[in-house]
């Protein structure tokens, strides 16, 4: 089985051999000060051994919960935002079929699952209320505060609708609740309902949280093989606590970014070729953006789907503003081939592609791009990624993580907190009137 491949070479213009050399020993140092726990935020750093020091015995209940909600269940509604959200999204969009959902009976062995509570529109909830007519369902809660205002929204609604389809009782059985071990509103809530409930451990924040059962029950729903994306965690876990610097693909790509920051490169843009990485350009976004955008620093997390918004963002990414790098995410196999054919009238002058793969085409136009965008002075990285599996996802998640923490402590901010989260819901609250926020009610209506 491959390995996930970190490759900087075609950022060599930008970023030379010595300046890596002199990045070093900064590297190595924050690396320490992961592996010591004594940076800022050293209470949340369950994430580094989750691969090899899960909860065994609660991985088993969710395989158990998963083949459950498969065989009583048309459709899986998952409820959570951000690290309560993205991981599980980004695995399952990643791994199954790109129209997973809307697959004939019988051509998916497993139910549609739905996303929710990852915004507050009500055109979306009422729209899913449709989808779910008649059809047998389950809710999987997912938030380690318990207390998240999009999710609470949209599990009130769904817990109504199970409740009113099923009695309470039975409704009690289809719902699963992810959340913190011991204390909140929704592990009060699990206890009281007699709902099945799995952990986020204390020390592993949301946006690290995929490894846990936070991404692994929707994930197993889906029919996916959570043994094989922990195994990949665990084998990119080995590279990245032991491969020395030279060799080391999370801390080169630590690195790299940190240099190129010193280098007034203040935006990253991550770029896929497949449409099914969508969502791990979103997850990376949060993992990035959350960790590292503080204290009036960092870089700016950015995404595009590629080649699609080559006709869109690919003028501003090529002759724009030079602010910016590019991480290409390239699938090294697609794991589908289509074969052009030839015409007998060439009307699109296409004939020359004839009896070549529809990747080729794909493959061609990421290196053109590549080099295009090098030449117009963005340097490109690339994270190259064997194939479009379990092992290759754990592996990759892991390696952004790792190199996230490193990157951070490089930045010299706390990596695993989020305090600039807070301000928006301070001001929602107040306009919502929510008790206890009357005085700044008071003032924010004053500015509006
Ligand atoms: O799991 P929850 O407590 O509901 O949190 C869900 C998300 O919302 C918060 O506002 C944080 O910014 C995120 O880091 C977190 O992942």
């Amino acid at each position: 089985m491959g390995n996930v491949i970190f490759d900087y070479s075609r950022a060599a213009g930008f970023v030379s051999a010595e300046e890596m050399e002199n990045m070093k020993a900064t590297t190595m140092c924050a690396k320490n000060v992961l592996m010591d726990k004594s940076g800022a935020g050293s209470d949340f750093l369950g994430w580094i051994d989750l691969p090899v020091e899960y909860d065994k015995e609660e991985f088993q209940r969710i395989k158990m919960a998963a083949e459950k909600i498969q065989n009583d269940s048309d459709v899986l509604l998952v409820i959570g935002i951000g690290g309560s959200y993205l991981g599980a999204r980004a695995a399952i969009e990643f791994l199954s079929h790109s129209f997973y959902n809307v697959l004939p009976k019988g051509k998916r062995k497993t139910p549609e699952i739905y996303f929710v509570g990852n915004s507050i529109s009500s055109k979306y909830i009422h729209d899913l209320k449709d989808v779910l007519e008649g059809k047998d369902f389950s809710v999987n809660i997912i938030s380690k505060s318990g207390t998240t205002t999009e999710p609470a929204i949209a599990f009130r609604v769904f817990k109504d609708m199970l409740i009113e389809k099923y009695g309470r009782e039975e409704a009690n059985k289809r719902i699963y609740a992810t959340t913190d071990k011991a204390r909140g509103a929704l592990k009060n809530l699990a206890d009281e309902e007699g709902y099945e409930s799995f952990v986020v451990p204390d020390d592993v924040g949301g946006r690290f949280s995929v490894l846990t059962a936070v991404g692994l029950l929707p994930i197993a729903v889906s029919g996916a093989d959570i043994d094989k994306l922990m195994e990949g965690a665990e084998a990119a876990r080995m590279e990245a606590l032991e491969a020395p610097y030279e060799s080391n693909g999370a801390l080169q790509y630590a690195a790299v970014r940190n240099i190129l920051l010193r280098k007034g490169k203040t935006v990253e843009i991550v770029a896929n070729y497949e449409p099914s990485l969508h969502y791990v350009s979103e997850w990376w976004k949060q993992l990035f953006g959350e960790s590292e955008g503080k204290d009036q620093r960092g870089i700016f997390p950015a995404a595009v789907d590629l080649t699609t918004d080559l006709h869109s963002m690919g003028q501003f990414i090529q002759d724009g503003a030079r602010i910016m790098f590019e991480t290409v995410l390239e699938l090294e196999e697609s794991s589908a081939e289509i074969l052009l054919k030839e015409e007998a009238v060439d009307t699109d002058g296409m004939n020359y592609l004839a009896g070549k793969s529809v990747d080729f085409v794909n493959k061609s136009a990421m290196n053109g791009t590549i080099l295009a965008h090098t030449d117009g002075n963005v340097p490109n990285l690339m994270v190259r990624i064997p194939g479009q599996d379990e092992y290759s996802l754990g592996q990759l998640f892991y390696f952004f993580e790792y190199a996230c923490g490193v990157s951070g402590y490089i930045l010299g901010v706390n990596p695993f907190n989020q305090p600039g989260v807070e301000s928006y819901k301070k001001n929602m609250f107040a306009l919502l009137g929510k008790p206890g926020y009357e005085k700044e009610r008071e003032e924010l209506i004053k500015r509006l």
